[in-house]
């Protein structure tokens, strides 16, 4: 690792240890957020939001590809107690069927991808960009591979530990932290590789894909749920670009880019595309973005009440307000109110992206690392 790439991981550490504190196990969701260090958290924040100045010019855009490891540190650094409070420890989306849980939802999905990747007991498979485990304990579970999660974020490692070990699956379990774009672990060390909702953080695909390739045994296969703009998607139409840069600004992405890009990215850097399908392009009854309408007729179940009332829109002005307030008589950290306002972007460009089908976060690609990985650069 270079001593810059060092100096920053130790610079990220010691700040999630100030921010977050010791005990990061004990509190979630807005406990664990009225517990921060308050400077640390407007410094999070600010961070964060220092490049959302609202440009999408090439040099703005250039400036945020430039700091993609910083800008997601702080953005994961502040979003996560919100996540974990209106979500849950899954960060993704799912498909619904009629009369599924919200719950169950999320846990097909991530067996979906597992089935789809072919993982099997015993094998040792990378989920790329883990956030709390979630996806890797339901995936341990279903499956009895071991997993290691890799993560730039010290705070979800921290939770990712706190988790396997209060759930019993600290022997299949491992977490460690990393940047994607420049993995430590040693050439073909994994049989299978997985990412959900993660490798769209990335300024390049290329870059994570090619070290995912790099780590893969040959033969083995990388599934991910991939977060694109579809072909539907016109770059220079004002109205689409505001959507991408609505998703871009309240999710921590540098840059959207379009499904082909991830598409010619995966066979440039040596995979065969086994599969490739976009999980949205379908007539579900009930639109993966439906929690975040505020439709109540989507619900599915009784017990699904409490998760849709945080998500939908009538909710997330009851927590932005609240924030507010508690902001305001010093019971939450500064910032915290900004990091409610990106999160509500956030919620309105899916939204938009989702019904005009210009965006999609599920873009399932299965690629496999050719035997012969001489034979596949020369096919792509
Ligand atoms: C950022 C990426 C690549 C993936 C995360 C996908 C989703 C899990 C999140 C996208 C927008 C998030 C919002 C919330 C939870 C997690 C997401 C759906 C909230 C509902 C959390 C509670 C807040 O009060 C409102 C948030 C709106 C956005
Ligand atoms: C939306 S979350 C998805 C988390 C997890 N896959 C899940 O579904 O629960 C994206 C994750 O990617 C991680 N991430 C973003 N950029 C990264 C990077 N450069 N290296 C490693 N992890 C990264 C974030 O910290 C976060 O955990």
């Amino acid at each position: 690792m270079s001593e810059e790439a060092q100096e920053l991981r130790n610079r990220q550490a010691t700040f999630a240890k100030e921010l977050h504190g010791d005990d990061v196990g004990s509190k979630t969701g807005l406990k664990a957020l009225l517990s921060k260090n308050r400077d640390a958290q407007q410094e999070a924040v600010t961070k964060y939001l220092r490049h959302w100045d609202g440009k999408t010019d090439k040099e703005a855009e250039q400036r945020r590809l430039d700091d993609y490891n910083e800008a997601t540190h702080s953005y994961y650094n502040v979003v996560t107690d919100f996540y974990e409070y209106g979500w849950g420890s899954s960060f993704h989306f799912s498909r619904f069927y009629k009369g599924e849980s919200f719950t169950a939802s999320v846990a097909r999905h991530e067996h979906y991808l597992a089935y789809k990747a072919g993982i099997k007991a015993g094998d040792l498979v990378l989920d790329v960009g883990c956030g709390v485990g979630g996806p890797a304990r339901e995936i341990a579970r279903f499956t009895g591979a071991n997993i290691i999660g890799l993560n730039n974020n010290d705070y979800q490692i921290a939770k990712a530990k706190h988790y396997a070990k209060k759930y019993n699956l600290a022997d299949q379990l491992d977490f460690v932290k990393g940047d994607f774009m420049n993995m430590q672990f040693e050439p073909a060390t994994f049989d299978k590789v997985y990412a959900i909702e993660a490798t769209c953080h990335a300024p390049k695909l290329e870059g994570v894909y090619g070290e995912i390739y790099k780590v893969l045994k040959p033969g083995g296969t990388f599934a991910v749920y991939e977060w694109v703009m579809t072909d539907k998607y016109d770059e220079n139409n004002p109205e689409h670009r505001k959507i991408a840069y609505e998703i871009e600004l309240g999710d921590g992405i540098p840059k959207m880019f379009p499904a082909q890009v991830a598409r010619d990215a995966l066979k440039t850097v040596g995979f065969e595309i086994l599969h490739d399908q976009d999980l949205t392009d379908s007539d579900d009854e009930v639109p993966w973005y439906y929690p975040l309408t505020g439709e109540w007729k989507y619900v599915q179940t009784l017990g699904d009440l409490a998760t849709f009332f945080r998500t939908s829109f009538i909710g997330r002005k009851f927590t932005t307000t609240m924030v507010t307030l508690m902001e305001k008589v010093g019971v939450a950290p500064k910032g915290s109110r900004d990091v409610t306002l990106a999160l509500e972007e956030a919620a309105v460009g899916l939204v938009a992206g989702g019904r005009e089908k210009l965006f999609t976060p599920m873009m399932l690609f299965v690629a496999r690392k050719p035997e012969d990985q001489s034979e596949s650069k020369s096919k792509n």
